[in-house]
């Protein structure tokens, strides 16, 4: 059972007690047993079904519970406070500083994506103000630095590594010292993988670790793995000071449950998970917006907060508001919004945030299309003069013709920009204002966005 149906099927169990005249201690086990059984079909570990179950029974009191109490709602919030228990980790998560250098040594099985993994953690630092830079400490695997640098290229994330040096330890020594002179913050060692848990690989990153002394090891786990989770989690934790998890390939049909409720073996903090093989399928992980968003309730703390602190950033939105407050809206700034919405990343984790909107929402074919209309806009608006950009008028048609012809497409796409352009401009002159959810109310809803983009 993949993870979207899990939260289905156990928001399924929760709304049944709503039917009941009576909710009872056996409409109580009813529910538990649908919930049980869900957790078992996701891979979580049954000792651990058991153990959150048997808790949620003995947080529930009937005899204790007054007449007025809304029962339901007691029930929902004990399984709630349960799943996040089950996923939460007492220890505190590691966050590098800034201006300062931390060593983040990556392990986990071959193909667990910890390659992958590295550079979006690398890109997700140096989008939010970090001066990241990668070590390929992999020497096992023929083609791991070339894969690593091909990753790094795409990213602009620097790396070093060897296509000689044999000995990865030195390999990760020598990195670590010349890019700690370099002044880089963020010093992100990938190491190799093994096909399984095999004793060479234990030592040698157990070898690695001693040599970099790294301020965490974060360990890679594939959420595909199932109920052998838990004993891959432990043989690691068992080797190296495992301090945070990453848990990837959570999109597609990974059950997900089995490496979800690992983590607690590794006594570590999940801080992140994979929702894609692209760089941005990436999200900082939060126990409670997860177990919301599992559970098909709407996450709108998150939601703000990633909309207010991505789409327009504290100093923009001094500047834009000033600007709007004169009704002015130019190409710059529709090209700032553009822009704003790519730093976004993919739609779909973020629309399932809100009610009634489901991860597959957005299907990624559609948010491709939609990505690729906002490049084409702005590279229509790339082409355009200085002047042109920072103009509130209508082109007339030989400069139309003139932009169309310097980025080499069709007028009539030149054409679909502008009317796109009034319509914002028409938008933003009522709204003055950035305040988000009046400019969404504006726009239709998100709905109306994503059709428009969608278009
Ligand atoms: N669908 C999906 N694929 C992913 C994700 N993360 C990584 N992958 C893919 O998983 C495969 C293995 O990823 P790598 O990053 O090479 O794995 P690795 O752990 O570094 O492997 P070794 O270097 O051999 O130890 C690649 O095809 C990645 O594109 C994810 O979150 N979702």
């Amino acid at each position: 059972m993949v993870l979207a149906e899990l939260g289905g099927c156990i928001s399924n169990a929760l709304r049944k007690l709503n039917n009941s005249s009576v909710i009872d201690k056996k409409e109580l086990g009813k529910c538990l047993n649908e919930i049980t059984h869900a957790l078992r079909d996701a891979d979580v570990n049954f000792e651990f079904i058991n153990r959150h179950i048997n808790n949620i029974k003995n947080n529930i009191n009937f005899d204790h519970l007054s007449e007025g109490l809304n029962k339901r709602k007691i029930i929902e919030q004990a399984v709630f406070n349960e799943l996040c228990s089950l996923l939460n980790s007492e220890k505190p998560s590691f966050t590098p500083r800034k201006g300062k250098p931390s060593i983040v040594m990556f392990v986990g099985l071959q193909g667990s994506g910890k390659t992958t993994t590295c550079t979006k953690y690398a890109r997700h630092h140096k989008k939010n103000g970090w001066n990241p830079a990668l070590i390929c400490a992999d020497t096992f695997r023929a083609g791991a630095f070339d894969q690593l640098k091909q990753n790094a290229t795409k990213a602009k994330i620097p790396l070093y590594g060897s296509y000689t040096e044999l000995d990865p330890v030195k390999v990760a020594v020598e990195g670590v010292e010349r890019l700690k002179k370099e002044v880089y913050d963020l010093i992100i060692i990938d190491t190799s993988g093994r096909h399984k848990q095999e004793a060479s690989l234990f030592e040698e990153m157990r070898q690695l670790e001693q040599a970099t002394k790294p301020d965490v090891v974060i360990f890679v786990m594939d959420s595909s793995i199932g109920q052998s989770a838990f004993d891959q989690a432990q043989a690691f934790k068992q080797s190296v000071d495992v301090g945070a998890v990453i848990i990837t390939k959570l999109d597609g049909h990974a059950k997900g449950g089995g490496a979800l409720s690992a983590v607690a073996a590794t006594d570590s903090p999940v801080i992140f998970i994979g929702t894609g093989e692209h760089m941005d399928d990436f999200e900082e992980f939060n126990t409670q917006s997860f177990v919301l968003r599992l559970l098909g309730m709407s996450d709108l703390p998150g939601f703000m907060k990633k909309i207010n602190g991505v789409v327009i950033s504290k100093d923009e939105k001094s500047k834009q508001a000033q600007d709007l407050s004169k009704g002015k809206f130019t190409f710059r700034m529709m090209y700032e919004q553009l822009q704003n919405i790519l730093n976004m990343g993919p739609m779909s984790p973020l629309l399932s945030m809100l009610p009634g909107f489901k991860s597959d929402f957005m299907p990624k074919t559609k948010e491709k299309d939609a990505q690729a209309k906002i490049k084409r806009y702005m590279t229509i608006l790339d082409s355009m003069t200085n002047k042109e950009l920072d103009c509130k008028k209508d082109m007339c048609k030989s400069r139309i013709m003139r932009v169309a012809r310097g980025v080499g497409l069709q007028v009539k796409e030149v054409t679909k920009l502008l009317e796109e352009y009034k319509r914002l401009a028409k938008m933003f002159s009522k709204v003055k204002t950035l305040n988000t959810p009046h400019m969404l109310k504006r726009m239709g809803g998100l709905q109306g966005l994503m059709k428009t983009l969608q278009t």
